[in-house]
């Protein structure tokens, strides 16, 4: 493996375990990368940015203060982006997008939070991509991919987030004057959240209510220059500034914005589907109402890639550091154990490999999906758009929330030091559970998915044909069932009958509730548990079916121990979720009591199986240590010297006495105070 540059020895504990590694490490990194030509690609673009060791701080980030570190994260963003311009340059279209993984990836050797520039490249450059004609493309890209402009994308107000038909920020169209005039009327209409925005951009996308010869058409996107190009003051007019410290994502300077009836230009109103002629009249999009929201839905997309991609480091740290760590003495006279070797922390562990692998490539055929959907809607078919909002938005959802939980397992499963920051988890954790929220809050996009869902189980049952990824719920109406057999194809065939019961569940008590006299949309409210539950439910069958036939697919080649170990990958996922879900089996499908006691058993042998593995097993995750931040997780497994080399960097130590011996603790102590 092209391992780091290692200046400390390999621990013997890590060289015991990639001994007994009995599979070709590298065959899964080609399978994780998506083939050996990527692999490649990914480890030149990582060489270029990172053999020379720009991203290095001269004082460790997190000791720095957050002024400091805003700046420290400006510095290394404009390094960032000299050194992989070439790179940049290649995103020239969405389907060039796969890239942006490689460059992501890459960046996280720079930064242990954001990069301020993250929504320049994250949401401005694709919303342009998305949302604007070949005329203004031609107009902004290459100021975009030059980074001539920094820009970001600002929806959000602090009054409103998830109703964006609420949005409250106005665009109203002057025909004299040929502009648009952005106003924001109230304190809750403020642009709130964007990456940024604060002080790093000096241009914005605006999602604003549009109006023209007095009607309002609804929210449109807007370019918007806040800052003056040459001094980078805020433009008269304009409003802006930092919206104070976070939880996480504290080098992102996320921002506020105000408009004072501040002028645009037509052009700059993003004309791909609706538009505004000189005369101020307005022309609908001839196809589907919500393209608008376009940027979102890749987003999505892109966010299920992004929390594999967090998960697969937390767990290469996690299990790297439970291989070395030994603790407690179950066998007198016997040597302490690994840790790795309790069951209950490979149950801990395990999953989250499982995970990371059916996350990422849940979100290459997600990937694919999305980019044959566009494809269709570049011909002006968007029948397909509806399956693709509904996938993107319970997948998204799941696996942030999913990998949010994991995160925090694996920081568990390191006891006191995983609780460090110089573990890595805690700032992997602060920066995946926002996720969560943002693109998108878990609960709001199950229900966009339960719409779909509850659609399609009434065409189901007027016999009307449904889309590929509900299909199970023709066989469910038909009232045909599957003998529960424990087998993995039998797992996931209950899966989809755990997610056709649910739905079915919904419709029958939203059904009831509207004919004991309540309107549809209370009986749905009251209703919001369940489909929430139904949501969950079908994105679970989704992951584990596709998990499962893209791991049959791309290790139709590879070798016998890696399509082994592979398979009891897949086959721990699906029995992990199988015993988590057994109210819902008992409930749906045949299974017994004793099914559920074979099911435990076949967990535990799986757990026994993929141990020896283990670190082989992250180790193709290939993750390089200045990509992992970690004292715990990096390839040598020096975790003590590690540890106590980062104690030493602590301000703290740097000097023998600190200054409040002398103003406070003594005078205390002598009773002086
Ligand atoms: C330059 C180099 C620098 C390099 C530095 C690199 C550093 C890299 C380091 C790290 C990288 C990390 C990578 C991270 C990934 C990318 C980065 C992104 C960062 C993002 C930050 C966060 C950004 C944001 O949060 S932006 C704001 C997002 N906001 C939301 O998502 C709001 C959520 N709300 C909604 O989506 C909607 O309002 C709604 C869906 C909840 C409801 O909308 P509505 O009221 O208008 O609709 P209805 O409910 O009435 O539904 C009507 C109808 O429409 C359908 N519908 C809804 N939405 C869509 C859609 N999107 N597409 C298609 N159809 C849609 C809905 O289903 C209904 O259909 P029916 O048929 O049922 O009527
Ligand atoms: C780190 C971070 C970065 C961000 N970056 C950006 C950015 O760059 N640009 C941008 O525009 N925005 C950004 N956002 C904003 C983000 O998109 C919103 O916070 C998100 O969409 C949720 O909206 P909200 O905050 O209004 O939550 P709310 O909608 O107020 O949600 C609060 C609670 O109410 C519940 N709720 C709301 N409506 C319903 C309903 N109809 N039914 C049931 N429950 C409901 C939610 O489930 C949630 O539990 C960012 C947010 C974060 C945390």
């Amino acid at each position: 493996m092209s391992q780091n540059k290692t200046i400390m020895e390999v621990n013997q504990e890590l060289v015991k375990e990639r001994a007994k590694c009995n599979f070709n490490v590298l065959e899964v990194t080609h399978i994780l990368d998506g083939g050996e030509k990527n692999t490649l690609h990914r480890k030149k673009i990582e060489s270029i940015a990172l053999d020379e060791g720009a991203y290095k701080d001269p004082i460790p980030e997190e000791y720095l203060s957050p002024k400091e570190k805003y700046e420290n994260a400006v510095r290394k963003s404009c390094l960032f982006c000299k050194i992989v311009k070439n790179a940049l340059t290649e995103f020239t279209g969405l389907e060039h997008f796969s890239n942006f993984f490689v460059l992501r990836r890459t960046a996280d050797a720079f930064f242990k939070e954001i990069s301020p520039f993250l929504l320049h490249l994250g949401m401005f450059l694709p919303t342009i991509l998305g949302q604007c004609t070949t005329e203004q493309q031609a107009y902004w890209l290459p100021r975009v991919l030059d980074i001539q402009i920094i820009g970001t994308y600002a929806q959000t107000e602090l009054g409103h987030g998830t109703f964006i038909r609420g949005l409250e920020t106005t665009a109203t169209y002057d025909p004299e004057t040929e502009e648009f005039v952005l106003h924001s009327p109230t304190l809750t209409s403020y642009k709130w959240w964007a990456g940024g925005l604060g002080k790093t951009v000096n241009y914005c996308i605006v999602v604003a209510q549009l109006y023209t010869k007095g009607v309002c058409h609804g929210t449109h996107l807007f370019i918007v220059q806040i800052r003056d190009e040459e001094t980078h003051m805020p433009l008269p007019g304009i409003k802006v500034g930092e919206i104070g410290a976070k939880m996480g994502f504290n080098t992102a300077d996320n921002g506020y914005l105000a408009f004072d009836h501040y002028r645009i230009p037509r052009q700059n109103m993003m004309m791909k589907n609706a538009q505004v002629l000189k005369d101020g009249t307005y022309v609908k999009p001839d196809s589907h109402g919500k393209l608008t929201y376009g940027t979102m839905v890749l987003v999505r997309v892109i966010l299920v890639n992004e929390v594999a991609f967090n998960l697969a480091k937390a767990c290469t740290i996690a299990t790297r550091y439970s291989a070395v760590r030994r603790q407690s003495q179950p066998k007198p006279n016997e040597p302490e154990p690994q840790i790795l070797d309790y069951t209950t922390q490979q149950h801990k562990l395990f999953i989250c490999i499982a995970t990371a692998h059916a996350l990422q490539l849940a979100s290459a055929w997600l990937w694919k999906t999305f980019n044959a959907v566009m494809s269709d809607m570049k011909k002006g078919n968007t029948d397909s758009l509806p399956e693709l909002h509904a996938l993107s938005s319970c997948l998204k959802a799941l696996s942030t929330s999913d990998v949010t939980s994991l995160i925090e397992q694996c920081r568990y499963s390191c006891g006191g030091h995983g609780y460090m920051l110089c573990s890595g988890l805690p700032n992997i954790y602060s920066f995946v559970t926002a996720t969560r929220t943002y693109e998108g809050d878990y609960t709001i996009l199950l229900l966009q998915t339960a719409r779909f869902l509850v659609k399609a189980y009434e065409q189901a049952e007027a016999g009307t044909p449904v889309t590929p990824t509900v299909l199970y719920l023709i066989e469910f109406v038909s009232g045909k069932r599957t003998p529960w057999d424990g087998s993995p194809e039998g797992i996931i065939k209950s899966f989809q009958e755990i997610a056709a019961g649910n739905i079915s569940s919904c419709v029958k008590s939203i059904r009831n509730r509207m004919s004991s006299g309540l309107s549809f949309e209370d009986a749905w409210e009251l209703t919001t548990i369940q489909l929430v539950g139904a949501a969950e439910a079908h994105c679970r069958a989704v992951i584990s079916d596709t998990y499962k036939k893209e791991i049959a697919r791309i290790t139709a080649s590879s070798s016998t121990n890696v399509k082994i170990v592979m398979e009891q990958l897949v086959n721990l996922y699906l029995h992990y979720w199988a015993l988590n879900r057994t109210g819902d089996l008992l409930r749906y499908s045949s299974i017994s009591g004793e099914d559920v006691a074979n099911l435990q058993m076949k967990y535990e042998e799986l757990l026994t199986l993929i141990r020896p593995n283990a670190v082989g097993l992250v180790d193709a995750f290939d993750l390089r240590d200045e990509i992992l931040h970690s004292a715990l997780g990096s390839y040598d497994g020096q975790v003590y010297k590690r540890l106590f080399a980062e104690a030493l960097k602590s301000p703290l130590n740097q000097e023998p006495v600190n200054e409040t011996f002398h103003k406070y603790l003594k005078p205390t102590m002598q009773g002086k105070l």
